[in-house]
C-alpha cells in the first residue's frame, strides 16, 4: 500500500526539511495544502513548482495532490447563488487543477467546509444544482491536465453540506464526470454516517478516488481510539489502489512525531491484516 502524509501540520518548516523528514520515515506521498505554499496558486511561478517538485522526486516521494482547496481564500463558495462567485470558483478551481498537474498530482480533494454551506433559506436542492454547476464548469478543463475532484463527506459539526457518503455520491452523479470522484475520511466517517467503515468502504469500493487517515481526536491512526485493523482489512480486500494519506487537525504532538508514529502503526496494521 502507498502511504502519503498532508504536509500542513509542518506549519513552519521548510520544504526541503519537510521532504527530508517525509521520505526517511518511508512515506512515499505528499499531498499539499496550497495555502502553505501562497495566498493564490497563481502566486506559485512555474520556476517554483519545478523547484517543488524536484526537491520532492529527489527523495523518492510523489506529489499526489492538493487538499484544502478553497481554505483560507475570499470570495469563493460553492453552494451560493451568486453568478460571478460561482463563475470565480470554478476558475479557481481550474487554477489548482494546474498547478496539481504542475507538481505531479492528480487529485484534488475537496472539503472546503466553510466554502460550501449552505446560506441560511437556501433549500438542499438549490446547494446541490449550485455545486454541481461549479463542478460542471470546473471539471473539464481539470480533466485535460489529467487531475480528479475527490468530494469528501464532512461531519455535520464542520458543514451542513455533504456529510455521509451517499450525500457526496448523488452529487457526483448528477454532474457525471470521469474525474468526479468519492473522498473517503475516517474521521469524517465517525461522525456522520450509520454504517460502520468497513461497510462504506465495501459498499463505495469502484467510487473512492482517494483515502485520507485520521481520528476523531483530530490526530493521527493509532493516536486515537480507532481500531484501523478492520478498516485495513476492508480496504484491503476492497478494490481501492489508491494513497492511504494522514490528515490531522491536532498538531500539538509535533509533526515528526506524529508523522512518525502513525506510519509506524499504519505499516504495523497494515501487514498484520
Ligand atoms: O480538504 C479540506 O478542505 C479538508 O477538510 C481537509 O481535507
Amino acid at each position: 500500500m502507498k502511504f502519503a502524509i498532508c504536509q500542513e501540520l509542518f506549519v513552519d518548516w521548510d520544504w526541503e526539511k519537510q521532504c527530508n523528514l517525509i521520505a526517511e520515515i518511508g512515506y512515499k506521498g505528499i499531498e499539499l495544502a496550497p495555502f502553505a505554499f501562497a495566498d493564490r496558486p497563481s502566486d506559485i511561478s512555474a520556476e517554483q513548482r519545478a523547484a517543488i517538485r524536484k526537491t520532492a522526486e529527489d527523495r523518492d516521494l510523489e506529489i499526489i495532490g492538493l487538499h484544502w482547496l478553497l481554505a483560507k481564500t475570499e470570495g469563493l463558495h460553492l453552494t451560493t447563488n451568486n453568478t460571478e462567485i460561482k463563475k470565480n470558483t470554478a476558475d479557481y478551481l481550474i487554477e489548482l487543477g494546474n498547478l496539481c498537474a504542475d507538481l505531479g498530482g492528480d487529485l484534488m480533494v475537496f472539503g472546503s467546509p466553510f466554502q460550501r454551506d449552505i446560506e441560511e433559506g437556501m433549500s438542499a436542492e438549490q446547494a446541490y444544482e449550485n455545486a454541481a454547476e461549479v463542478f460542471q464548469n470546473s471539471l473539464p478543463a481539470i480533466a485535460e491536465r489529467g487531475v480528479r475532484i475527490c468530494m469528501e463527506p464532512l461531519t455535520t459539526k464542520e458543514t451542513n453540506f455533504i456529510n455521509t457518503c451517499a450525500d457526496a455520491m448523488k452529487l457526483i452523479d448528477m454532474v457525471q464526470a470521469d474525474n468526479f470522484v468519492l473522498h473517503q475520511d475516517v474521521k469524517a466517517m465517525l461522525g456522520a454516517e450509520t454504517e460502520s467503515i468497513p461497510e462504506l468502504i465495501q459498499k463505495y469500493d469502484t467510487k473512492v478516488g482517494h483515502f485520507h487517515v485520521n481520528d476523531s481526536n483530530l490526530l493521527g491512526p493509532g493516536m486515537g481510539e480507532t481500531d484501523y485493523h478492520p478498516i485495513f482489512k476492508a480496504l484491503k480486500e476492497s478494490r481501492y489502489r489508491g494513497w492511504i494519506s494522514v490528515e490531522v487537525f491536532d498538531y500539538e504532538p509535533g509533526a515528526e512525531l506524529i508523522a512518525r508514529d502513525s506510519f509506524r502503526y499504519m505499516k504495523d496494521v497494515w501487514e498484520s491484516v
